[in-house]
């Protein structure tokens, strides 16, 4: 059985004292959905939040990590760092970093495995950009992005994979994918994985929709039958907001 999971992406927003006051403020609503929450602070706060949220119905989440055990990559974190402050979960390939750190299909793929072979969850992210969209290409993108990164796993290995589609043309744009586009997209993904890893896959997969996702819209979106929860990012970074779009199953 799929879960529904709302996720919030801060980015590079929040410094601690901030962070304190969001998290407290968070803590202070009530989830009246199933849906599973998430948050993913900056690295410098992880630690803070994830001691402040552990008695509460909160993951703590990472926004990226490096692929490597250890080594000579000046400013990067690597998954046992993570695992060590109680981070189970990673969020992988987000747009940003695909566009400002040349992340890869190719280099995403050996984070998957190291996120993997540390019993890790991996938040996959993906999406075609504007000019795919418009020149129909966008499945044929999205495909091949998840291909690339994911199609050399195991079955067994996807119960540890959420996937995350996020149009970049959606992303702090105010401009949301309409709830059929997502349907669309979600229904696509999941008959891909069905393509090659059979129902099962398929059907426990965790498709979460991003882009402009907020308490107004959030409702019809996650009406839709693949659209499984959000990946959140400006309305993460207000409680109200926030638990508007978690309660909004
Ligand atoms: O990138 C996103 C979440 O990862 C979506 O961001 P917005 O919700 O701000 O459009």
């Amino acid at each position: 059985m799929r879960k529904n999971i709302v996720a919030g992406n801060w980015k590079m927003n929040n410094d601690l004292a901030q962070t304190e006051a969001l998290i407290s403020d968070l803590k202070a609503h009530t989830k009246t959905s199933n849906a599973e929450v998430m948050i993913a602070p900056s690295f410098t706060n992880l630690w803070h939040a994830f001691e402040a949220t552990r008695q509460d119905d909160i993951e703590v989440v990472a926004q990226n990590m490096h692929f490597a055990d250890n080594g000579a990559y000046t400013g990067e974190v690597n998954a046992s760092m993570l695992k060590g402050i109680g981070i189970k979960t990673v969020i992988l390939g987000h747009s940003e970093r695909r566009a400002y750190y040349n992340e890869t299909d190719e280099s995403l793929a050996k984070k998957v495995d190291a996120a993997l072979a540390n019993d890790m969850r991996t938040i996959f992210c993906f999406g075609e950009e504007l000019a795919d969209r418009k020149a129909g290409s966008e499945e044929a993108i999205v495909g091949s992005q998840i291909k690339n990164a994911l199609f050399h796993l195991e079955a067994s290995a996807f119960k540890n994979i959420i996937l995350a589609y996020e149009p970049v043309w959606a992303i702090g744009t105010g401009e949301t994918a309409s709830p059929e586009q997502a349907q669309d997209m979600h229904k696509f993904i999941r008959q891909t994985l069905n393509d090659t890893y059979g129902s099962q896959v398929a059907d426990d997969m965790s498709i979460l929709y991003g882009g402009s996702v907020k308490p107004g819209n959030a409702k019809e979106i996650f009406s839709k039958p693949d659209v499984d929860g959000g990946l959140i990012g400006g309305a993460a970074l207000k409680a109200d907001d926030f638990y508007a779009i978690v309660n909004a199953f």
